[in-house]
């Protein structure tokens, strides 16, 4: 995403990374997000702090973001995923610090992640998980920014659209891994490409399927291919997020 990358070298000029990594390292330990999205007998839920996105627009003003979050919490989610990017999704590192104080759920900064010092500074944020997707990275740096996430003590999700970048996921050892139904670059949407490409996860990967989760079918669909987890932004943006993640995991087997 072009500007997140230049956006996080004019904060790093501002607080320079050694001040990052102190701060980083004198947080509370990450909260162990393997164990809360562990294959189960049910589905489980990252639920997403969303205000926009290039494809969709405006979804909703969420001035409250650790309200919302604790909604979530209150419906069953597993996880929260909050968008820090600023330009197109109109979220911030301020979004991430509130969630993660208002809940206990371990919380996913989600964002276009390329340097080493915005996985210090989502660490130093408070976010047990970061975001790497592996069309947006070389497998050099994708290696580099997954093992920086390992001993920051986070939990990585590495996104992928194909069975080339799931290869490329399982060549890291990624435990947690996403297939996005979203094309990053068309937009286009394929609710249909995580199950075709299920079979290509490593044995002991946490499956996730994500985006275009809008109605409960369309949890059940995603279960019945595979998934373990399912993430969902805009469904629980734009209605009632209790509501909503209840009827979502009751749904499903
Ligand atoms: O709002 P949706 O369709 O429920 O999608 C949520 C999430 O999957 C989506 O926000 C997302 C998935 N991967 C991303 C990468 C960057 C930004 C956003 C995303």
């Amino acid at each position: 995403m072009a500007g997140a990358v230049e956006d996080a070298e004019r904060r790093a000029e501002a607080r320079p990374l050694a001040t990052v990594e102190r701060d980083a390292l004198a947080q509370t330990p990450a909260r162990d997000a393997l164990a809360m999205l562990a294959p189960a007998d049910r589905v489980k839920i990252i639920a997403e702090v969303k205000r926009a996105s290039p494809s969709r627009g405006d979804l909703a003003t969420i001035p409250d973001p650790a309200r919302q979050a604790r909604l979530y919490e209150e419906g069953g989610a597993s996880a929260i995923s909050v968008l820090t990017e600023g330009r197109k999704f109109k979220g911030s590192l301020a979004d991430l610090e509130a969630v993660r104080a208002a809940v206990s759920l371990p919380v996913l900064r989600k964002d276009f992640l390329a340097t080493p010092y915005q996985v210090l500074e989502a660490r130093a944020s408070g976010a047990d998980l970061v975001l790497l997707i592996v069309a947006a990275l070389d497998q050099k740096t994708l290696a580099e920014l997954y093992a920086l996430t390992t001993e920051l003590g986070m939990t990585a999700l590495v996104e992928t659209h194909s069975a080339d970048e799931l290869d490329r996921a399982a060549d890291l050892g990624a435990k947690l891994i996403g297939v996005n139904a979203r094309n990053l670059s068309t937009f286009e949407l394929d609710r249909d490409l995580f199950g075709s490409l299920v079979e290509k996860f490593p044995a002991d990967a946490i499956k996730i399927a994500e985006s275009a989760v809008l109605t409960p079918s369309d949890v059940a669909h995603y279960r019945s291919a595979g998934a373990d987890v399912v993430l969902v932004g805009e469904a629980l943006v734009t209605g009632d997020p209790v509501a909503t993640l209840r009827a979502f995991l009751q749904e499903t087997p």
